[in-house]
């Protein structure tokens, strides 16, 4: 089997990326963040307190007739921006593009933080790291591409991410429409759960590249890219009135400066994010100091290629043993 389904951003920066997904009998479709970087999948439901929901659509066990209570189960989870969620979970059929998972262990919130709460386009999060990372307890529980894994026609699902536009997210296939050339693979460490693997160096603007193993995770759920602090200010050494402001909590630079582009290597292939990518938003709505798509790492203890980078590039996730990563030009 595969599916096909698309990765909608929820607001005009590309804060987040949603994907439709229908949960339960008859089928109640909600708009989830696909995210590489965990592995519960969560749902505002029936169960949040109604002063938690803001425009959220929300999955009602009761009305689904296949729905069962996982008695005794809960979770809680924290994301990297101290957002978080906690709750008890049933599980459900599911399904996203057509792909679906009779029993899938749908996590229904009975808390969400603030932040959740106001991002009324973002129903909840579908984790697709590994299922070590899964919090429910006593018994962790499996990612939907766990669940879907002996069914896909190969062991993979992709990512299309794109700039201020829809893209998508397949699974059980390659689509070869979709990126030019040969996808270029390198080895991942899946300890302890995410999509860890290394850059092969970088290159700022039309500068030479420096090769140099970068280890971090690709992950989709995650905003901006996240490197150490020596290649980061090599970047904005080249932006004119670039700063690194405590108060805004990272590099600003004017919004008319020119930036240069950021040139990642995975292997021996080169991958360019265009400046546009990096100019990330304005501080607020009318100011003309705006905030980069690059940051510094050193407060994380991790390096994160998020989105910024992921939407330059296709990018195979493969649960093949081992597992591995692979990145194709588009
Ligand atoms: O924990 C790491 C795993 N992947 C990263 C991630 N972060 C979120 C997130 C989504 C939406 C929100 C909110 F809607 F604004 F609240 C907050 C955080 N989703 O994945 C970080």
């Amino acid at each position: 089997d595969t599916g096909s389904a698309a990765a909608v951003p929820i607001n005009e920066v590309d804060i987040a990326y949603v994907t439709p997904v229908t949960v339960g009998t008859p089928p109640q479709t909600l708009m989830l963040d696909l995210d590489t970087g965990s592995s519960d999948l969560w749902v505002f439901s029936s169960l949040t307190p109604s002063s938690q929901v803001r425009g959220q659509e929300i999955y009602s066990p009761a009305k689904s007739s296949t729905s069962k209570l996982l008695s005794g189960h809960t979770w809680s989870i924290r994301y990297g921006d101290g957002s978080g969620s906690r709750g008890t979970v049933y599980t459900d059929n599911f399904t996203i593009g057509g792909l679906e998972v009779e029993s899938q262990a749908v996590q229904t919130a009975q808390e969400v933080s603030s932040s959740f709460t106001q991002e009324q386009s973002l129903d909840g999060l579908v984790g697709l790291g590994f299922s070590t990372l899964n919090t429910v307890r006593p018994s962790s529980q499996l990612t939907f591409f766990d669940n879907a894994r002996p069914k896909l026609d190969e062991e993979v699902f992709t990512a299309d991410l794109k700039y201020h536009a829809t893209g998508s997210y397949d699974f059980g296939f390659i689509d070869r429409a979709k990126y030019t050339g040969n996808i270029t693979y390198t080895p991942v460490q899946q300890s302890p759960g995410y999509w860890t693997h290394s850059l092969s160096g970088y290159a700022v603007g039309s500068g030479a590249f420096q090769s140099t193993q970068i280890q971090g995770i690709s992950d989709t759920g995650t905003t901006l890219l996240y490197l150490p602090t020596a290649i980061v200010t090599a970047y904005y050494r080249q932006v004119q009135g670039a700063q690194n402001s405590q108060y805004y909590g990272g590099y600003v630079f004017p919004c008319s400066s020119t930036l240069p582009t950021f040139t990642f290597g995975i292997e021996g292939a080169r991958f360019t994010i265009p400046a546009s990518y990096i100019n990330y938003t304005r501080i607020s709505p009318t100011s003309s100091t705006c905030y980069g798509g690059l940051q510094s790492s050193s407060g994380l203890g991790i390096n994160i290629f998020g989105d910024v980078a992921l939407k330059a590039a296709f990018v195979v996730f493969s649960g093949t043993n081992p597992p591995r990563i692979g990145f194709g030009t588009k």
